[in-house]
């Protein structure tokens, strides 16, 4: 069986870079269905498993700005991939770590790569990868795609939480009490429609924001006959644990 791997990150972290060096000439690209987005799609064998590996636009945010933006989180949301890498710059940890902290309200499975750590070592840029990875609960690895360093240690990393061997628990920014408080009121009301299928936190953060389009995502996705059949398993008790 194989496993999907998302790369999702801010513009220009290198994204492709390390897609190619994952996926070799095991790849193909075309668009994204009704978006002129490329969508770039390649095969990663590991040691343990065999992955599809999908490369995201590269986005300042995942909300629904851009077409870009909206293909990424439909992307993380609804085709739900095994493992999220967020891809950040060595060089400009603090401006990347915004993306990431949106994927960690969107999924659980993510590992952190810090990228072009060649360019942060040549500029003196020193990063407490244990620290880091202890505050935000997901694995962190030091890479620098271009020059081929970290990915031995990326690839076991991967295996390791696929096997279950890795636990995480993402930090989750925490809003003003009366954002909270709305969060508190609309997350049953959502999670009794998903259950586990979508992230409930997440989705009543956007709701709350008026974020339309992905409204109009949601009732596509209710429509879905996928969705209508785990909806069935949900009201019998046995499943989406874990989802
Ligand atoms: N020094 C250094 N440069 C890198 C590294 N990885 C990527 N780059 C360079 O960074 C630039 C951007 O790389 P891409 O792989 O195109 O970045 P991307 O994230 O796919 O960019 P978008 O698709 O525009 O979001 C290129 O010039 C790469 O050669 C790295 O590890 N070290
Ligand atoms: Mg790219």
């Amino acid at each position: 069986m194989s496993h999907t791997i998302a790369l999702a990150g801010n513009p220009n972290t290198g994204k492709s870079t390390l897609f190619n060096l994952l996926t070799g000439l095991k790849q193909h690209t075309g668009n994204w269905p009704g978006k002129t987005v490329v969508r770039a799609e390649g095969e990663l064998k590991t040691d343990n498993h065999i992955y599809q590996v999908i490369d995201l636009p590269g986005t300042y945010s995942l909300y629904s700005n851009s077409a870009d933006e909206e293909v990424a989180r439909d992307f993380i949301i609804f085709e739900k991939p095994d493992i999220t890498l967020v891809v950040v710059d060595a060089t400009s940890l603090d401006r990347n770590l915004n993306l990431a902290l949106q994927v960690f309200e969107m999924t659980s499975n993510a590992i952190l790569c810090i990228n072009l750590i060649d360019e942060a070592r040549r500029k003196g840029i020193h990063i407490d990868k244990e620290e880091l990875s202890r505050q935000l609960g997901i694995p962190v690895i030091l890479i620098s795609a271009r020059e081929k360093i970290g990915i031995i240690q990326l690839l076991k990393t991967i295996d390791q939480m696929i096997d279950g061997k890795i636990q995480t628990h993402p930090f989750q920014v925490q809003y003003a009490d009366e954002v909270e408080q709305k969060i508190h009121e609309l997350q049953p009301k959502i999670q009794a429609i998903f259950g586990d299928l979508l992230p409930s936190r997440w989705l009543s953060l956007r709701l709350l924001d008026g974020d339309k389009q992905l409204l109009e995502a949601l009732k596509a996705y209710i429509r879905d006959p996928n969705f209508v059949h785990s909806q069935q398993q949900l009201v019998k008790g046995d499943c989406c644990h874990g989802a």
